[in-house]
C-alpha cells in the first residue's frame, strides 16, 4: 500500500473568491445611476447586481437599462432585515445559474442596498457566515453621498449616519450641481465625520477602481444586529394603468417636490406618456427634480408605477396631493 503523501509537500491552491461590493448611499443618492454607467464599461463587462428596494415593486433593476441577465432583484423589504438568508441565496443563486449555463460566468458582483438600509446585517452576513458564502469575499462597503443634500440626511437620519459610518469609501455624486464653495464646505464636513478616502467624483476611467479596488474592511462595530427598520418611514405605490401628459405629469411633480420636499424623500416613477410608445421615468429627490427620462429598452410587460417614499407623519398630505398630480397628467392640466 502506498503511504500518504507527505501533507507539507502538497500544494494548497486557494479556491478563487468572488469580490463582493456593496453600495449602499441614502435615498435617491445616485445608486442606480452609478451602477448603470459602470455596466456600461468594458472593464466591467463581467459584474453581477443584486439589487434590493424599499417596498413591494422595485424599478430599480429596470432603471439600470441593462439588458443583463446578470442582474438579481429581492425586492420586498429592505436587506437590511433579512440580510442573513436572502442574500446568502442570491449569491448561491447567481452561481447556480452560471453552474446550469444560464448566465455567463461572473468575475465580481455589486449590491446595492435599498436607501432606507442599515448595512449592519449585510457586512454581518459576510463576518459570520463565512461557510455559506465562501466562495465570495467582502471588498467593502462604498456609501453614495449626495452633494446637494447628502449632508442634510446626515444630520436628520439615523440610517444616512450609519451608512457614513460602517463606509470602507465614501462617493460623492452630483458635484455638478454644487458650486466651489458648497463642494469644498461638503468634503470638509465628510472628512470631519469619517476618516475613510473620500472620492470626490465617480469618473468613468476610474469608478470600476472606485468600487471595487478597496482594503480588506475592518468592521468593529459588528457586534450585534441591528433591529431597526423603517418605521420613520412610508411608501406608497400607484400603478399607472394610463398613459400620463409628459409636461403635466413633470410640472405635478415638480409643485410636489417643491412643497413638501422637507418629507418627500424619494420619488420614482416609471411611465407611458401619450404621443411616445417609450416609457418615460421621473424623479424626485426630495426638492431635487431630475429632468424625464426615455428609456429605450424597457419591456413591455414590465410595471408602470409611481413610487413615493415619505417621512410617516406627512402620510396624508403626500397622499393627497399625488392623487392630484395623477389625476392632473392624466387629463394632461399643467
Ligand atoms: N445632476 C446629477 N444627477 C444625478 C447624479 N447621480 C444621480 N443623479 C440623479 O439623481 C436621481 C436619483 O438617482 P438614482 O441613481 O436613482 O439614486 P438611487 O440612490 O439609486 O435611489 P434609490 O434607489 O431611490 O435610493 C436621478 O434623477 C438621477 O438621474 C449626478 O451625479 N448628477
Amino acid at each position: 500500500m502506498n503511504a500518504l503523501p507527505d501533507p507539507r509537500t502538497l500544494d494548497l491552491i486557494p479556491e478563487q473568491t468572488v469580490p463582493v461590493t456593496v453600495l449602499t448611499g441614502f435615498l435617491g443618492s445616485g445608486k442606480t445611476s452609478l451602477i448603470r454607467r459602470l455596466l456600461a464599461l468594458p472593464q466591467a463587462a463581467d459584474t453581477a447586481v443584486i439589487v434590493n428596494e424599499f417596498g413591494e415593486i422595485g424599478l430599480d433593476h429596470l432603471l439600470i437599462e441593462s439588458v443583463d441577465e446578470n442582474i438579481v432583484v429581492l425586492p420586498g423589504g429592505c436587506l437590511c432585515c433579512q440580510a442573513q438568508g436572502d442574500l446568502a441565496r442570491a449569491l448561491r443563486s447567481l452561481q447556480d445559474k452560471v453552474a446550469l449555463g444560464r448566465i455567463p460566468p461572473f468575475a465580481r458582483v455589486i449590491v446595492e442596498t435599498s436607501g432606507l438600509a442599515y448595512p449592519t446585517a449585510i457586512l454581518q452576513a459576510f463576518v459570520s457566515d463565512p461557510l455559506r458564502l465562501s466562495r465570495y469575499r467582502l471588498t467593502g462597503l462604498v456609501t453614495v453621498i449626495d452633494a446637494v443634500l447628502g449632508l442634510g440626511q446626515i444630520w436628520r437620519h439615523e440610517t444616512a449616519r450609519a451608512q457614513l459610518a460602517l463606509a470602507d469609501r465614501l462617493l460623492v455624486t452630483k458635484l455638478d450641481l454644487t458650486d466651489e464653495r458648497g463642494r469644498s464646505r461638503l468634503m470638509n464636513e465628510l472628512r470631519r465625520l469619517s476618516g475613510v478616502p473620500i472620492e470626490a467624483a465617480a469618473t468613468d476611467a476610474q469608478l470600476a477602481t472606485q468600487l471595487f479596488d478597496m482594503a480588506p474592511a475592518v468592521h468593529q462595530h459588528l457586534t450585534s444586529v441591528a433591529t431597526w427598520h423603517a418605521a420613520a418611514f412610508d411608501s406608497l405605490v400607484l400603478r399607472l394603468s394610463s398613459p400620463v401628459d409628459l409636461h403635466a405629469f413633470q410640472a405635478g411633480i415638480e409643485n410636489l417636490a417643491h412643497q413638501r420636499g422637507e418629507s418627500l424623500l424619494r420619488l420614482k416613477a416609471m411611465a407611458d406618456i401619450t404621443g411616445d410608445d417609450r416609457p418615460v421615468s421621473f424623479h424626485a429627490v426630495q426638492h431635487l427634480v431630475a429632468p424625464p427620462r426615455f428609456l429605450e429598452a424597457i419591456p413591455r410587460t414590465a410595471p408602470r408605477v409611481l413610487v413615493a417614499i415619505f417621512m410617516a407623519g406627512a402620510g396624508e398630505d403626500i397622499r393627497r396631493d399625488l392623487r392630484d398630480v395623477m389625476v392632473r397628467a392624466v387629463e394632461g392640466v399643467r
